[in-house]
């Protein structure tokens, strides 16, 4: 198990992380997420021992001392990959795989290159010069890197943030498969609301500085305590309930996804499409409720100019304002 206790850092004075404690069991996928600039790089340069903190960090029971304890700083059954990806850049993609693997069985160590090159599907490239690769390809040989001495706990830093969509998925996929069939610890900080939703165990919001929500991926999105969380996994109309209430009187508002309203034939809550924005399997209409900006999604096109009639279930809406 990872446990931190009373970990705070500060770069300077302003302090960027403030008394984070939490545990993580072994083999756990672990999502970060939280707005650009809320300590989640900082928080895996903790993990990692790359920063000092006065709180205390264990794996397995044992203290980890970080920096000012370890000549070379970093764990060694700990990778960190960083956003950076700190590749060897005259080296070959498969060197740079091997770079800390021992020389002392060959055979073994080609095999090791091989089994990686596929997992980030980098088989074709293997021989290129790594300052030859795009950002995409050095990113996945950084990946690679990072898993090919089986560490216990792998930290990965918007590690997909360079990879194209069309194969992020399918590596995703693969990634996460290997680390769950390894039983490798793994924590991730991302933007991508994919990686905490489909892969992760767990989710820890960061704001201000502190763990402001830890639970399932699943019952954050579907009952986002905020809006600051809930616009962490996409576009989320904040409204006030008067506009969707007939009588209502409070200032109240609710969080409600696109998808949670609905356009229909006729409804008292009538807004004024302004714009329409194609996104794929939908479209996402822009619209005016009472003055408000309120965004709904829907399977055809809806012109500027048109009034539409909307509706959201009532539990729904008794379920987020609990
Ligand atoms: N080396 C540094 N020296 C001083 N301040 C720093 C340093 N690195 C980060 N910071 C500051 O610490 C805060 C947290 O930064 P951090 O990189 O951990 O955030 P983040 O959540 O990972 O951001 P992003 O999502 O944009 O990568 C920011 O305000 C940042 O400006």
């Amino acid at each position: 198990m990872l446990k931190l206790q009373k970990v705070s850092f500060a770069y300077h004075k302003e302090p960027v992380l403030k008394n984070i404690s939490f545990e993580i069991a072994q083999g756990e996928n672990v999502s970060v997420i939280g707005e650009s600039g809320c300590g989640k790089s900082t928080l895996l340069k903790l993990i990692y021992g790359l920063l000092h903190t006065d709180g205390k960090i264990t794996w397995k029971g044992e203290e980890m001392l970080g920096p000012n304890f370890n000549l070379v700083p970093g764990e060694s059954f700990i990778k960190y990959l960083a956003q950076d990806f700190d590749l060897m850049l005259p080296l070959s993609a498969a060197d740079n795989v091997g770079k800390h693997l021992s020389n002392f069985y060959p055979i073994k160590k080609k095999r090791r290159i091989k089994e990686l090159l596929e997992v980030v599907e980098m088989e074709d490239l293997a021989d290129k010069k790594a300052k030859l690769l795009s950002g995409g390809q050095q990113q996945r040989i950084a990946l690679a890197r990072a898993l090919a001495k089986e560490p216990e706990i792998i930290l990965l830093d918007e590690p997909f943030s360079h990879i194209d969509h069309f194969r992020k998925n399918n590596l995703r996929r693969k990634l996460f498969a290997y680390l769950k069939e390894k039983n490798i610890t793994c924590i991730v900080a991302t933007h991508d609301s994919t990686d905490a939703l489909s892969f992760a165990d767990r989710t820890f919001v960061l704001k201000n500085g502190s763990i402001y929500a830890d639970g399932r991926p699943e019952d954050l999105y579907r009952n986002p305590p905020n809006k600051y969380i809930a616009a962490l996994f996409g576009d989320v109309n904040h409204i006030m309930l008067k506009n969707l209430k007939d009588k209502e009187t409070s200032r109240k508002r609710v969080v409600l996804y696109p998808h949670d309203i609905s356009i229909v034939k006729s409804s008292p809550i009538k807004a004024e499409v302004k714009n329409t924005y194609f996104k794929g399997e939908n479209f996402l209409i822009q619209a005016k409720l009472n003055g408000e900006d309120i965004l709904v999604e829907h399977k055809t096109d809806i012109k500027p100019g048109e009034i539409i009639a909307l509706s959201v279930p009532e539990k729904l809406i008794e379920d987020r304002l609990k």
